[in-house]
């Protein structure tokens, strides 16, 4: 039988370098997100809305926590089938992948990494099972880039911390139950620390008139004077490094997420290619369109290979930061280019709601500034390969 295109011509699933347990995560995300997912989430983009209804079915297929220990509620999977659920899932939609990719990587990995046992058996199992959603604090309206010139900060108060400051373009700010929230203590050193919704002077107003990640809710963190509880510091690691080594986690999910975008641009476009006739044959027929469609496979083909290599290198605690950087911001220009392409061959029906394709150009442009914007990636290879640090 011929296959469904959304389930994708075999060479492109790289089932010779996956376990079955690879697979199995694999199908039952793609699965899910079939089903699930792309049928509502263009009505959600165009009223700007995440689907909250989805959340239970993205803790069913893992999205929460694949890595996380099985004991704290999260799948106890490795790096590649985490990579391939966040593939999956921005088959979907960047905004609904971003949900998951905050959840897992920028709420639990530091609560598991850097927290104490109480806080882990707190709050994990309830962020696996997506009873809570969490959200992370880093990036200040002054410090995008610069992260280390926060000003957020708090003050010992003997029996708990002062915290003031704010922060901004915090994806799930708006319902999330709790942040993790970067800030300088009264020496300049940066901690972790757990703020929950309800606590006096802490607000989380929605930023609004967004043109991509429509279907993800982002909105800034307000501290005025908010007494957070002493047990709620992240005691196991501070530094920049600390939020930095989250962001290694979140961008190795990134990478993968773009490979799903781009899938998902190339499967519309070879169907269209297919169906579309013009001078009296379908323009799939005409090698300018299968030059586009040959190059969109190899480039995808490409970037699966680094980024499973990756994966393997992760499973193994050997990855580097700037290998990281290097598949995030490969795939993600990779992803750009493919859904330009895609959004020309299908002419005007492309930038039409009709098609994901538009929807995946317009995420694609966050998912290029976000979690390092694209010229970072740059900085920290180059650091790595020359070993001199532009910035100091
Ligand atoms: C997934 C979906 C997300 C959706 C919402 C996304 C919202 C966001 O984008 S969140 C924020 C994104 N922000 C960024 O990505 C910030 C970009 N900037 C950077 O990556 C860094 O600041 C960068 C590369 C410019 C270097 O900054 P710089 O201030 O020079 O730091 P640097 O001195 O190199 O490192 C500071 C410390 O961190 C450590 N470190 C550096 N990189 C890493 C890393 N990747 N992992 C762990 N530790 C690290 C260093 O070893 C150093 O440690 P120590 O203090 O012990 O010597």
């Amino acid at each position: 039988m011929k296959p469904d295109l959304f389930e994708a011509p075999d060479y492109y699933n790289l089932d010779e370098l996956l376990t079955d347990e690879h697979k199995l995560v694999r199908d039952a995300a793609r699965a899910w997100v079939k089903r699930e997912v792309s049928p509502i989430i263009e009505e959600y983009a165009q009223k700007a809305e995440f689907p909250k209804q989805i959340i239970n079915g993205l803790a069913e297929i893992g999205a929460f926590g694949p890595y996380i220990p099985v004991e704290y509620g999260g799948a106890g999977l490795d790096q590649i089938s985490y990579g391939l659920i966040m593939q999956e899932i921005e088959r979907g939609d960047s905004g609904v992948r971003s949900t998951a990719s905050v959840q897992s990587s920028l709420v639990m990995y530091p609560i598991w990494k850097y927290g104490n046992e109480t806080q882990r058996e707190k709050y994990l199992p309830k962020l696996a099972s997506g009873e809570w959603i969490g959200c992370f604090g880093l990036t200040e309206p002054d410090h995008g880039s610069n992260p280390g010139g926060m000003v957020t900060n708090f003050k010992d108060m003997g029996d708990h911390y002062l915290l003031n400051g704010a922060k901004m373009w915090i994806s799930n700010a708006p319902f999330a139950q709790i942040a993790v929230v970067w800030a300088k203590d009264e020496s300049g050193r940066i901690h972790g620390l757990i703020v929950e919704r309800g606590m006096a002077g802490f607000t989380t107003p929605e930023t609004h008139n967004k043109w991509s990640l429509r279907a993800s809710a982002t909105g800034e963190l307000i501290f005025d004077n908010v007494k957070v509880p002493k047990e709620n510091i992240l005691p196991n690691k501070s530094g920049l490094g600390a939020p930095l080594g989250c962001l290694d986690s979140a961008r190795y999910g990134i990478a993968w997420g773009a490979i799903g975008a781009a899938m998902d641009c190339y499967d519309t476009a070879l169907r269209y290619s297919k169906e579309r006739m013009q001078f009296g044959k379908p323009i799939g027929q005409f090698q300018l369109q299968q030059k586009k469609l040959a190059e969109m496979i190899t480039e995808i083909t490409k970037a699966q290979l680094l980024t499973w290599r990756l994966g393997v290198l992760r499973n193994e605690g050997k990855a580097t930061s700037a290998q990281i950087s290097m598949a995030k911001r490969n795939n993600v220009e990779m992803a750009i280019t493919i859904a330009r392409e895609a959004r020309q061959m299908l002419g005007g029906m492309g930038i039409t709601g009709e098609y994901s394709i538009m929807r995946h150009s317009m995420n694609l442009e966050s998912v290029i500034t976000y979690e390092g914007t694209h010229d970072i990636h740059l900085l920290i290879t180059g650091l790595d390969i020359t070993g001199l640090n532009a910035f100091k």
